[in-house]
């Protein structure tokens, strides 16, 4: 822990101020209590000034209380009767009070409040302690807040001058789209306020994690040649309550005095929270936070030329008083890019790297579904890496291939030496996926299996689709659990002995069946009902609320169970019609540990598909209707030009 920026902060030195001024209270104190000299005690008993005493003996002192106020030599107490001094050992103090003509006596034997004085003395110490616990768990808890409390605010608030443009920005087309006329805007103010166009105070960019918001944020100052000024929303949660509204303020004024600008508030859920929401209700801080933001657009004109952009990954979770027209009334979704869109990305990060002539970023597209922006730019990255290491001068499909699976699931655990037996079960494990897989009607072809493990997975089965998917059918759901739960039932046929490298397929295939049950209306016993809502603020602990019957849960927990088993019976079924192309996969993947698509389709030249599933029924009393879609345009011309190839065929 730095222990200078501990000492910079105010309030460190405040608490132990306070600390040291409890330590020397008692005996600051202790002089004003009116302690008084020996032999003026003993004086004023003699000369029956006192009402009562009181014999401390084990601290040497007497305790005197006169019967009226007394302004003794040395201590000021104007009206104070209460005076103490301290007596020497012997008889001597014992008999003067025994003298003295008092109403009350009490002598105190070695009693001595010991248990009071402890305490004063280590009550300063509690509070030290607790001090320097609180500093710890603080800057453990990652925040570290207290420490940059003292620290200039200029340093949270960045501004800079980007250089990038919406070139930069590969596959998020729309995106970019709204963008442009933000840029124009902050161009050319003149030409939006000429013709009285309201031009949005805030921009929301929204999606996941990666994709690109800051980078578009930037593109949009890059492009308009504006500061920029960038916060998270996670710096504005401080503890002291108001320091994130001041700062708040600060960001907009250096804005405005530097107007035309951006401001981009990054992580903006982490102070745009529902209000009220979260643990234990609302927060003070962050509610003042929030606030002080919603006035400062509010206080916008036409003449501020200062724009707002902010990022989040839970739009979801945002306060609608931030949605409000006025504010940001302009959404932009972010979305994790397509194929095309992966290779525009690949493209631009490839810039600068020398690729081998083979190299296909297409391909390299195709191979990375579900990619973000950083990811692919992490691929390239990782990929020239690799070449850099093995003193290589070009980028090849080798080290573009381990590269994506590094970015995936980490890098290749080489040094782990696994047992030969349990090579085996991984390499039946995989096989069980790759093969059910394959058997499946409505799925993708593999791609790749491996049994090298890698990160947290033994190995992988991986089956990528040829295009991009927007949906999946119930058919396409069925074949994903069937195959997910392959490598378990393989293990269970080959080994009657289940390990416990499944449990991460269970939990997926699990959680495929609960959707198809609540979400996705697949269920004929529940219906095509939604049930629960889905806004359930997972990241504060809350769990989707449950909105049905406890029978309804019943219910449920039953459909799900027998779309596992229908599942498990699927797998089982695929795994034994073709347990010859089972063992030779095994092996196959015991010698070479990896296998690619087209070493998979030779292995698998004879493998029995599973039949089709029956037409599936929502109701007993919907019959199936036999009549089926429309030919597309595309398809009646593609009909047409087979017709005429088959005439020519014919003469
Ligand atoms: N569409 C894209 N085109 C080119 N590069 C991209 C794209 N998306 C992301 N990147 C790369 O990924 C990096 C990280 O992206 P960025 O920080 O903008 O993501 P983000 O959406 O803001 O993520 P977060 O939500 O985690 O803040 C960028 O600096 C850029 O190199
Ligand atoms: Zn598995």
């Amino acid at each position: 822990m730095n222990a200078k920026k501990i000492f910079n902060s105010w309030i460190v030195w405040v608490l132990l101020g306070a600390a040291v001024l409890l330590i020397f209270l008692p005996t600051l104190l202790g002089g004003n209590n009116g302690r008084i000299d020996t032999s003026v005690g003993m004086q004023l008993l003699k000369d029956d000034k006192v009402s009562e005493a009181k014999i401390f003996d084990g601290e040497q002192r007497v305790d005197l209380t006169l019967k009226e106020p007394l302004n003794v030599a040395g201590v000021d107490k104007g009206k104070n009767v209460s005076f103490y001094y301290s007596f020497p050992r012997g008889t001597q103090v014992v008999d003067a009070v025994d003298n003295a003509n008092l109403t009350g006596y009490t002598d105190q034997p070695v009693q001595n409040n010991w248990f009071l004085s402890m305490l004063g003395v280590l009550i300063p110490f509690i509070l030290i302690a607790g001090l320097f616990w609180f500093i710890l768990a603080r800057s453990q808890g990652g925040g570290s807040k207290v420490m940059q409390f003292g620290k200039s605010r200029a340093k949270l608030i960045t501004k800079d001058m980007p250089q990038v443009t919406f070139v930069d920005v590969a596959g998020a087309d729309e995106a970019v789209e709204e963008l442009h006329e933000i840029k124009e805007f902050l161009r050319e103010p003149g030409k939006f306020q000429a013709v009285g166009a309201k031009i949005p105070k805030g921009v929301l960019l929204y999606g996941p994690p990666g994709t690109g918001k800051t980078l578009l944020a930037k593109a949009v100052a890059g492009e308009a040649g504006v500061p920029f000024y960038s916060i998270s929303g996670s710096d504005f949660v401080e503890m002291f309550v108001g320091v994130g509204a001041s700062r708040v303020r600060d960001l907009f004024e250096q804005a405005k005095t530097n107007s035309p600008a951006i401001i981009f508030v990054d992580e903006i859920d982490a102070v745009g929270r529902h209000r009220g929401a979260g643990i234990g209700g609302g927060n003070d801080e962050r509610e003042q936070t929030l606030n002080q933001l919603l006035v400062e657009m509010d206080g916008f004109d036409a003449t501020t030329n200062v724009i707002l952009i902010a990022a989040t990954n839970r739009p979801d979770v945002l306060d609608p008083a931030l949605l409000r027209p006025g504010r940001f009334d302009r959404q932009i979704p972010v979305e994790a890019p397509d194929m095309i869109g992966r290779e525009q990305i690949l493209k631009v990060h490839a810039q600068g790297k020398p690729m081998a002539t083979n190299v296909d970023l297409k391909a390299v597209a195709k191979k990375t579904p579900g990619y973000t922006g950083a990811d692919l730019a992490n691929v390239l990255n990782e990929a020239a890496l690799l070449t850099a290491r093995s003193n290589a001068q070009l980028i090849d499909d080798r080290a573009l291939d381990e590269a994506i699976d590094r970015v995936m699931a980490g890098p290749q655990k080489r040094s782990r030496l696994m047992k030969e037996h349990e090579r085996k079960i991984t390499a039946y494990h995989e096989g069980g996926h790759a093969l059910v897989a394959a058997a499946m009607r409505q799925t993708a072809p593999v791609t790749k299996v491996t049994i090298l493990p890698r990160g947290r997975a033994l190995g992988y089965t991986m089956v990528v689709p040829d295009d991009d998917k927007y949906s999946v059918t119930r058919n396409e759901l069925l074949d994903q659990m069937a195959y997910a739960m392959g490598g378990r039932v393989a293990e269970e046929i080959v080994f009657h002995d289940p390990s416990t490298g499944a449990s991460n397929d269970i939990e997926k295939a699990t959680a495929t069946a609960r959707k198809m049950v609540t979400d996705y209306g697949m269920s004929e016993r529940v219906g095509a009902v939604k049930l629960g809502s889905s806004s359930g603020d997972a990241m504060y602990g809350q769990a989707a609320s449950r909105d049905y019957s406890d029978a309804m849960a019943n219910v449920v927990d039953e459909e799900v169970r027998s779309l596992i088993d229908t599942a498990h019976d699927e797998a089982y079924a695929a795994l034994t019609e073709n347990r010859h192309v089972l063992d030779r996969l095994a092996l196959a993947l015991l010698e070479h540990e990896t296998l690619n698509q087209k070493e998979i389709e030779e292995i698998f030249h004879d493998l029995v598909k599973r039949p089709e599933r029956e037409v599936w029924l929502s109701k007993d009393t919907r019959p199936v209707h036999s009549e089926g879609p429309v030919l597309s345009p595309k398809e009646i011309a593609g009909q047409q030009q087979d017709a005429v190839v088959i005439e020519k065929a014919g003469e």
